[in-house]
């Protein structure tokens, strides 16, 4: 089958603002409202793709914004993709080489680009990746909760919902106590804890203490930007150390791995760069028997639908975080949403990313657009 490049006639960036049903609590403070941008990519024949940039209104995560998000992408990235026909979304990251880091605004433009390509094949965006899996297995990211109690109770309803792993975010001071409690309700389910790097190596006899808790593992205990320390650290627990905020790149994982600073790692699109890079990270796991899972972003359904895209991919052993629509959302933003029965999305086999978007929704919950059309091509 022949097949003609990619002439991108428009990109629109559509600025959201969507409220979270419950605010969430990271080691980092409290949020309650999403912002971000949905970027639709037109092409020369009238398809669509759509990407989602999952940078937070302050970087408190990373050094990304909504802000910087929206100048990387209209002054440096968008003018790169409009500067030629592309052949396949693999040469999306090869254009953005020049730009250093902003991985999340990358990585936003590479997955509208990848739905794009998808779509014109009239493909599901997962088989266009090697996927296979017609369903995933998902697990949920719980924020801090005030008490040990309380946070028993909410493991509960998600337990009772199916989700087959939990996630318990931890900070000093509310970590030990809670994820005992936790354990002590429920001794068999597949448990583990989130530090957003709130630890250092000082804190080792309190890590070493959660090696009691038989957790699956934990993730980025340490700095955001070590793996040195984590190193270290790793030789001295049982529990398996998961990397997230230190992963920026194939590069970095490969370090990780052969420093031993993790035996998990957390594939974040956006973090990493687009598709193309998880895809790489992937390989190389796979190849070196590190399992990997998905992590989430708080994302919209655009975002969730390409996590379950990359999912599908074998190396992909773990639960990962890509929840429910209805798990943050009143209402969100494509049909149908995303649905988990049992702890299982069932893989869309509709072209691209394989959910529709609601255009009544994203104009509720749309604050600003910006066009930018391609001067090369007449319209
Ligand atoms: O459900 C999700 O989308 C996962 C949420 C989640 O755990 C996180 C989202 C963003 C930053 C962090 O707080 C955290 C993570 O580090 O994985
Ligand atoms: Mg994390």
């Amino acid at each position: 089958m022949t097949y003609s490049p990619i002439t991108i006639r428009e990109v629109t960036l559509h600025r959201m603002v969507m409220r979270l049903k419950d605010p969430f609590t990271t080691s980092f403070g409290t949020f309650q409202d999403r912002e971000f941008f949905v970027i639709e990519m037109e092409d020369e024949t009238g398809a669509i793709g759509f990407g989602e940039s999952v940078a937070f209104l302050s970087p408190w995560y990373s050094e990304e914004t909504v802000e910087s998000n929206k100048h990387i992408m209209e002054q440096f990235l968008i003018p790169l993709l409009l500067e030629s026909p592309i052949n396949h979304p693999d040469e999306v990251s090869k254009r953005f080489e020049s730009i250093r880091r902003n991985h999340m605004a990358k990585s936003a433009l590479e997955g509208a680009v990848w739905d794009l390509y998808a779509k014109r094949k009239a493909n599901p965006l997962y088989k266009e990746l090697g996927g296979s899996k017609q369903q995933i297995e998902v697990g949920i990211s719980i924020g801090i909760q005030p008490t040990p109690k309380e946070l028993a109770q909410v493991v509960e309803g998600f337990v009772n919902e199916g989700y087959k792993r939990i996630k318990v975010k931890i900070k000093p001071g509310a970590d030990y106590e809670m994820l005992k409690e936790v354990r002590r309700h429920f001794p068999d389910i597949l448990l583990m804890a989130d530090a957003n790097s709130a630890y250092t190596l000082k804190d080792i006899n309190l890590l070493k203490k959660l090696d009691e808790l038989d957790l699956m593992m934990i993730e980025q205990p340490l700095a955001y930007d070590d793996i040195i320390d984590h190193s270290k650290l790793q030789t001295e627990l049982v529990t398996p150390i998961c990397l997230d905020e230190s992963i920026h790149s194939l590069e970095d994982a490969r370090k990780a791995v052969e420093l031993g600073s993790c035996k998990i790692i957390n594939i974040k699109i956006g973090r990493v760069g687009g598709i193309t890079e998880s895809k790489k990270i992937h390989d190389y796991c796979a190849q070196q028997g590190i399992p990997v899972w998905c992590g989430g972003m708080l994302e919209s359904g655009i975002g969730r639908a390409h996590n379950i895209a990359l999912t599908t991919l074998p190396q992909f052993v773990m639960p990962g975080d890509t929840a429910g629509s209805s798990r943050y959302w009143e209402k969100d933003i494509i049909q149908p949403e995303v649905i988990v029965e049992n702890g299982l999305i069932h893989v869309p086999n509709k072209p691209g990313i394989g959910y529709e978007v609601n255009r009544q929704v994203l104009e509720q919950y749309r604050v600003d657009k910006i066009v930018r059309s391609n001067k090369n091509i007449l319209a």
